[in-house]
């Protein structure tokens, strides 16, 4: 199995707060990789950073490297318009435009400057499909996203995500401002796409962690603990911090 995102010596301060200390870690082609750990330990910092979403925030410093194929995406030529299509993020609160489902899938597509219907029809088929929601919305394209349900809208946002296909989807909390049906979709979804993208998810819901993850990283004050094959994380931790956190002992 090969890699395709590493970071090395990760560190990230906020002003003079530094919530990332030294971050060493990789991750392969395909597969799900859970982030967890306490409130406040660093998950959501160390996920923006992967495709530079913390950029947009004032006073943020960054040090070290994330490198994606090899490449570092620090590095001052990145595009990064292009490196958040290629590493595409779902957030906690699902986000549709105020514009249909059609175009919400399409925006992407059409940014980049595709305009044959076709293939725009096509993209929009098969993301719906991919985000296991076409039988849902087929019939009703052209209504605005905003009329559906907020699991219903989270999984259009991963269909817009996957509609400019990706090599990678960070998720932030995807599910938990869901009810456990629509999270239960969602992770359905995410492990149909597991065999075909990295996906890496921040969640506080260890359960969640251990149905859908092959892999967990334990973070706690800014600093990867440990990652490592889920069921060894959760069954047989090797670090006492994280033997603690899932026994419940703290967070
Ligand atoms: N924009 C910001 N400005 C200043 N400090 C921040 C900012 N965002 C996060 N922090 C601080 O950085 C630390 C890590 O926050 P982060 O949100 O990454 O943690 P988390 O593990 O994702 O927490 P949670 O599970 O509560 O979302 C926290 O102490 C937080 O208060």
């Amino acid at each position: 199995m090969s890699t395709i995102l590493t970071t090395e010596n990760l560190s990230l301060f906020y002003g003079k707060k530094e919530a990332l200390k030294g971050v060493n870690m990789s991750f392969e082609k395909t597969g799900i990789t859970a982030l967890i750990g306490p409130s406040g330990c660093g998950k959501s910092t160390f996920l923006r950073c992967l495709n530079r979403m913390n950029d947009l925030i004032p006073g943020v410093t960054i040090t070290g490297d994330v490198k994606f194929n090899g490449e570092n995406i620090y590095a001052p030529t990145t595009d990064t318009v292009q490196l958040r299509k290629e590493i595409g993020m779902v957030f906690q609160q699902p986000n549709p435009f105020p514009f249909s489902i059609y175009e919400n899938v399409v925006y992407g597509l059409r940014l980049a400057g595709v305009r044959d219907k076709e293939t725009l029809d096509a993209a929009v088929e098969k993301s719906l499909k991919q985000a296991a929601i076409w039988d849902e919305v087929k019939d009703r394209l052209h209504v605005n996203a905003l009329a559906l349900s907020g699991g219903q809208q989270q999984r259009v946002c991963i269909a817009r995500v996957l509609a400019v296909e990706p090599d990678i989807i960070l998720l932030d909390e995807a599910t938990s401002a869901l009810d456990p049906v629509s999270s239960h979709m969602i992770e359905m979804t995410l492990l149909n796409l597991r065999h075909d993208y990295t996906i890496i998810t921040v969640t506080h819901n260890m359960q969640q962690a251990s149905r859908i993850s092959d892999r967990t990283a334990f973070f706690l004050n800014g600093e990867l603990i440990e990652v490592n094959d889920t069921k060894q994380i959760f069954m047989n931790p090797v670090k006492q911090e994280t033997n603690d956190y899932i026994s419940g002992r703290f967070g």
